[in-house]
């Protein structure tokens, strides 16, 4: 199976379990791996044969912008739901990355992945 990747996506969002995180969106980092439904575009050279990563970007923010979670594992969920249905993606690996959260720790995130990789 072929992967469309997109690695750093940065947004903002409202999320979080303590007072002080439901009160103001943060930064969050998210990395995409997406398997595509068929590897026509490799031959084909045409846009309409694969999925536009540009147009996953911006489901992406839309929904990092709309939806609201106290949990990166929920959020990381909401996306590989949110994208494999919208793009007909077979398998998908969603990390979602909060930057310099804990004290002394530069990135803490989740990492979920959901579908199935066939060869
Ligand atoms: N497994 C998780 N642990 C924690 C999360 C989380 O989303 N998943 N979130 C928090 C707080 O919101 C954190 O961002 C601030 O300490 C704590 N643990």
């Amino acid at each position: 199976m072929d992967i469309i990747y997109l690695h750093g996506v940065k947004a903002k969002t409202l999320i979080g379990v303590y007072d002080w995180e439901r009160v103001a969106p943060q930064v969050v980092e998210v990395d995409l791996e997406i398997g595509i439904p068929s590897p026509r575009a490799c031959h084909s050279d045409q846009l309409v044969d694969t999925i536009d990563y540009a147009k996953v970007v911006d489901r992406l923010r839309a929904e990092l912008a709309e939806q609201h979670f106290l949990l990166l594992e929920a959020l990381a969920e909401h996306l590989a739901q949110d994208i494999m249905g919208a793009f007909g993606a077979p398998w998908i690996k969603v990390s979602v990355t909060k930057l310099g959260i804990l004290h002394e720790v530069g990135r803490v995130g989740v990492t979920v992945e959901r579908g199935h990789r066939g060869g």
